[in-house]
């Protein structure tokens, strides 16, 4: 800050930092003390940076010279302390007429008429306060007082700046500042103890919670970014989360994995369904046989199936939609107590733009730390596709990740993890994959039998008047439905009854009263519901497993 003046009736501060003159007018503000706000409302007076402190200056001298007593009658301090902005915000505190005190405290005391010294503050000097400011409570007071020191300290620090300008009565106010540097020390120690004192006997409620619980600072007005995880500011759950994370062994095997996609992966992909058994796959013997041996019983005996006896680690689910592929994964991982981690393969490459490979990364890592796993990959096809020049580079990134991951599950002799491909487009299947999924069975349409089960698994949990020979009936009538078309065929003929119910009573009709579904609901349904796959692409299916598949 640099001091001049050009005359003696209107000296000059010209601010070099403007830095300090915002830190000023922050120790102003945090005052309540009256004088303070005068000197404030000077301060804000004009937008001028460069003349703030000017004004300040001559606002203060009108005091001192009676000039602006509306506010403030007792101004005890001369010209000569306003060498600085130190000494002009310490002339600020106003000192009680009858202890001679200069404390903020006491002014608040004073002007609600309680003063605890029975300090006497002139009539005047509260009328300009604001009601706001005369609340503020001690702790206010505390902290105020404690900004003001460090705003000393930090003012103090440019003191050495100050450009020293031969004018005599200038010398006076650098002779006056000298003198004024030991005692200010003194005053800075005594007031750093006071405030020490108000540090250790208070305590906000936000320093009270960061205190004991640290992790909740990362919630309390601090930014978090859009993929940060919430954290609890509750005192118990940050705890116990601490607590949890703390006792959490991470594996070396996702040492290099990104987290969220751990979490990703553990939440969305690992399927947490109700188990499957064998017998709620209708019909499939042969397929259901094949599998049980190849990968059932070495995934539960691994000690029994090794060298030539060793599995394969990968099969491949083939046939028209909705026959059961994925019910077929879902129940070698529950018969195998494996975890079961389903993913569709046109999601790496759609879902995960640019992120796919690490996703295929992540699934193996996190499939590892889960044995025995089985990760089912449906729509194998759309990431193992024969290559070609159109293919995507990052589809290529991530054809070429999963094989290297799978390469890896395949020599793991430890690993007991199972891929289980599933397509209705064998034929597009790249030859490398083809090679490795080992197994490769084809998943037919239901046959008559297979059907017949179904629907009686459907009906279980309705009410129904379905003799036997109905249900023959119908699984007669549905040559080409897939279990997936039976489902539908099923629901709809379940909808029969409801429709039956005259409109008017849908809402209130007691549900015992709903008819049972009969077989006259299947033949209506069967108008509605027709076959999903076409005789022409079971050709296909037949033709590619003669040729591949595993041939029963
Ligand atoms: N063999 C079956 N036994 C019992 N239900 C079946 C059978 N096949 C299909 N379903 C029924 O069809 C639904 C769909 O089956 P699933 O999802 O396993 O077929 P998918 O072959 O994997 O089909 P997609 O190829 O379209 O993925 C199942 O939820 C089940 O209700």
């Amino acid at each position: 800050m640099q001091i001049s003046q050009d005359n003696e009736d209107s000296p000059s501060l010209a601010i070099f930092d403007s830095c300090s003159i915002q830190e000023y007018k922050k120790s102003l503000e945090s005052s309540s003390n009256a004088c303070s706000i005068t000197l404030l409302k000077a301060s804000l007076r004009n937008s001028n940076e460069e003349q703030v402190l000017d004004n300040i200056f001559n606002t203060a001298k009108d005091i001192l010279q009676n000039k602006n007593t509306s506010n403030i009658s007792k101004w005890r301090s001369s010209l000569s302390n306003f060498s600085d902005p130190i000494k002009l915000f310490e002339a600020s505190i106003p000192t009680c007429c009858k202890c001679s005190e200069k404390d903020f405290i006491c002014i608040n005391s004073s002007l609600k008429n309680d003063c605890k010294c029975n300090r006497n503050f002139s009539d005047n000097f509260n009328k300009d306060i604001p009601v706001m400011l005369l609340q503020s409570d001690s702790s206010q007071e505390a902290k105020s007082e404690d900004e003001q020191l460090k705003t000393k300290a930090r003012l103090k620090k440019l003191q050495p700046k100050r450009i020293h300008t031969p004018s005599s009565s200038t010398s006076n106010i650098e002779d006056c500042t000298q003198k004024g540097k030991q005692d200010d020390n003194d005053e800075y120690d005594k007031k750093a103890h006071k405030s020490l004192v108000a540090k250790i006997t208070f305590k906000t409620a936000r320093e009270q919670l960061l205190g004991s619980n640290p992790a909740a600072r990362r919630t309390l007005g601090a930014s978090r970014k859009a993929q940060a995880k919430f954290i609890s500011p509750m005192l118990g759950a940050a705890q116990e989360k601490q607590v949890s994370e703390a006792s959490e062994v991470i594996d070396d095997r996702l040492k290099h994995i990104d987290p969220k996609m751990i979490e990703l992966i553990e939440s969305e992909i690992i399927d947490k369904g109700s188990p499957i058994g064998w017998d709620d796959i209708a019909g499939l013997q042969l397929a259901k046989s094949v599998i049980q041996e190849a990968v059932v019983w070495p995934l539960l005996r691994p000690d029994i199936f090794t060298g030539l006896r060793r599995p394969p680690k990968g099969i491949l689910l083939f046939g028209p939609p909705g026959t059961g592929k994925t019910l077929i994964g879902k129940c070698v991982a529950a018969q195998c107590r494996a975890t079961f981690f389903s993913i569709s393969a046109s999601s790496l490459t759609s879902k995960w733009i640019g992120d796919g490979e690490k996703m295929v990364r992540a699934l193996f890592a996190v499939a590892r730390c889960h044995q025995p796993a089985v990760i089912f990959i449906d729509e194998i096809d759309s990431l193992l596709t024969a290559r070609s020049d159109s293919e995507h580079e990052s589809t290529r990134r991530i054809k070429t990740e999963f094989l290297v991951q799978f390469d890896g599950a395949a020599t793991g002799e430890e690993d007991r993890l199972l891929i289980v491909g599933a397509t209705n487009r064998p034929q597009e299947l790249d030859e490398a994959a083809r090679r490795r999924l080992v197994k490769r069975l084809y998943i037919p349409l239901p046959d008559t039998l297979a059907r017949k089960q179904i629907i009686l698994n459907l009906l279980k949990t309705e009410d129904n008047v379905m003799s036997c020979d109905d249900v023959e009936e119908v699984a007669r009538l549905t040559e080409g439905f897939s279990g997936a078309d039976m489902k539908s065929l099923c629901s709809e003929a379940a909808m029969g009854p409801i429709r039956s119910v005259p409109m008017s009573q849908i809402i209130n009709i007691d549900r015992n009263k709903v008819r049972a579904v009969n077989v006259d609901d299947f033949r209506s349904a069967l108008q509605r519901v027709r076959p999903s796959v076409s005789q022409d692409d079971l050709g296909q299916y037949v033709k590619w497993d003669k040729t591949y598949g595993q041939g029963f």
